[in-house]
């Protein structure tokens, strides 16, 4: 209506000065402040824009329901289809108790102005409206609300990658070492057969380790934890990790040492990871192999060293030999423990933030006590073979069956059965995929695998004692009669760990 009045009745020349005298009383008499947020910013794309829409697209999803039009797109590399504001559309947004209306403008781009690369045809922008007296308390709150928001709802849409860096040392087009796929491993803690206590645990730790940037900074840690995860295999280390990696919603780096030949190059594989991402090493005791500190700490050569393993090498020849005293002397062409440990806890292992740490391993006590030591791996989670309330889970999953759809006798043989057959939950699961269409059967099938194990292990056993008594009666006869009884200490510096036994030793309930 004014801008009609002023066609009419002002005459053309004035009609700038007015319109600007105009604006000028309408800001000082309105009681809104108005902000332009536009897509294009000079010739930059304006990254506040880019947050603006996604922010509004998980409230105009909200307001899907009763709103007639909103626009719909989905990114590159997403399978999620984001809500947004339609052209010239308003919406109404709360932060803190205080109501500001976003609205979408979009108008046709007058003239191509001269630009080193082609702008769009329609100017877009959003205009946020905040009560004049509201500003001052909420505006920057606001927009760093915003701008974390959308980066959480990006991370949300895009698929998750999955790293590796098989190519060796090379590098792709844009300088990067790891190369990447969509991550869709279905696994989740709902599907994973352990013991609910133990998975309780570790879920309320990742929670409470995604959560606790407030807390990592007030106590001046590094953002980062550790997880290894030793067990049979078959146990589900690896499922576990992509579970955490689901239940995080991160990116997983898988790091295959064998292709990483100097400690700078595993330096550099650590710079280039993006945080909120799980970086694993997987099969640690296999992929490289530990020499014996102790034994090199008399030869003067570093003690603390890995080499990678000869026969996954490729060609089966290890790049440089760390055991030879004479190429000992340089750190720079071999890939040290004292490397990994830096990579895992040094002062690299700090650039990024929001990083898990996971190594797995079958044989715990090949690692070097350095890697064990407390401190460096938060977390030492036992995964064991399948025990009652896996195996529980396990038929959930499989067959559907619930606690009630089982009868009773069986749920007690299984009880009965379970811990002396060590079955690990992949053996149990191959039973339950192969007889899925029957439940009756795949139970029944479930008890003749089980009880034929444990009959197994219990012979096993008994020849083991057997035989264990014969060598002792055999060293008794042979050694000469020990004078004064004392006893030498014997064995080496290994610390004797089974399964079911902690790194000390000690009875372990999984969790260290
Ligand atoms: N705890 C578990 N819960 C559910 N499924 C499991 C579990 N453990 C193993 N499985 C099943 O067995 C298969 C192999 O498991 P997974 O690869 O996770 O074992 P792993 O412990 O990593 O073995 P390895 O030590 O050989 O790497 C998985 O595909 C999964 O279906
Ligand atoms: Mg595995």
């Amino acid at each position: 209506f004014c801008q009609t009045l002023l066609h009419t009745v002002i005459p053309p020349e004035l009609r700038f000065a007015f319109l600007k005298l105009f604006q000028r009383l309408f800001t000082c008499f309105s009681s809104y402040c108005y902000y332009e947020i536009t897509e294009i910013d000079g010739v930059n794309t304006n990254e506040l824009y880019n947050a603006v829409q996604l922010y509004l697209s998980s409230s105009a999803s909200s307001a899907a329901t009763t709103s007639n039009r909103l626009s719909l797109t989905r990114g590159l590399n997403s399978s999620v289809i984001t809500f947004g504001l339609a052209n010239n559309d308003r919406l109404s947004d709360v932060f803190n108790g205080v109501p500001v209306v976003w609205e979408h403008i979009v108008t046709p781009r007058q003239s191509q102005t001269f630009s080193w690369r082609p702008l769009p045809e329609e100017k877009r922008g959003f205009t946020l409206r905040i009560n004049k007296r509201d500003k001052p308390r909420i505006l920057e709150d606001y927009l760093d609300f915003i701008t974390e928001k959308a980066n959480e709802i990006r991370r949300k849409n895009q698929d998750r990658l999955l790293y590796t860096n098989s190519r060796g040392g090379s590098l792709d087009s844009r300088g990067h070492p790891w190369e990447s796929v969509p991550f869709k491993h279905p696994s989740t803690f709902e599907t994973l057969a352990m013991d609910p206590v133990k998975k309780k645990l570790i879920m309320s730790d990742l929670k409470d380790f995604a959560d606790g940037q407030a807390f990592y900074r007030r106590t001046g840690r590094a953002w980062k934890r550790g997880y290894l995860l030793y067990g049979p295999p078959g146990t589900g280390k690896s499922s576990m990790i992509a579970a955490m990696a689901n239940f995080l919603v991160y990116d997983i780096y898988d790091l295959e040492l064998t292709e990483v030949n100097t400690n700078s190059e595993l330096r550099k594989l650590l710079m280039k990871t993006s945080s909120k991402s799980i970086i694993v090493i997987e099969d640690i005791d296999c992929s490289i192999t530990l020499t014996n500190r102790k034994k090199n700490n008399g030869a003067g050569g570093r003690n603390n060293d890995f080499v990678p393993d000869v026969r996954s090498s490729p060609g089966g020849v290890t790049p440089v030999d760390l055991r030879d005293p004479e190429i000992n002397g340089s750190n720079n062409n071999s890939i040290t423990l004292s490397g990994l440990l830096n990579f895992t806890d040094g002062l690299w292992s700090c650039c990024g933030s929001e990083r898990i740490f996971v190594f797995t391993t079958n044989h715990i006590e090949k690692l070097d006590p350095a890697l064990l030591r407390s401190g460096r791996m938060d977390m030492h989670v036992f995964m064991s073979y399948c025990s009652f309330p896996s195996v529980k889970i396990l038929l959930k999953n499989y067959l559907g069956c619930d606690d009630g759809d089982v009868g009773e006798g069986v749920l007690e043989e299984l009880a009965a059965v379970i811990d002396e057959a060590e079955m690990t939950p992949a053996d149990i699961s191959e039973v339950l995929i192969k007889n899925r269409r029957d439940n009756e059967r795949a139970l029944r099938e479930l008890l003749v695998a089980l009880r034929s194990r444990a009959e197994k292990n219990r012979r096993l056993r008994m020849e083991a004692e057997v035989e264990e008594v014969a060598e002792e009666e055999k060293r008794a006869l042979d050694s000469p009669k020990e004078v004064g009884g004392v006893a030498t200490g014997g064995g080496g510096d290994d610390v004797e760990v089974n399964y079911k036994k902690g790194v000390d030793g000690e009875e372990d309930n999984g969790i260290n």
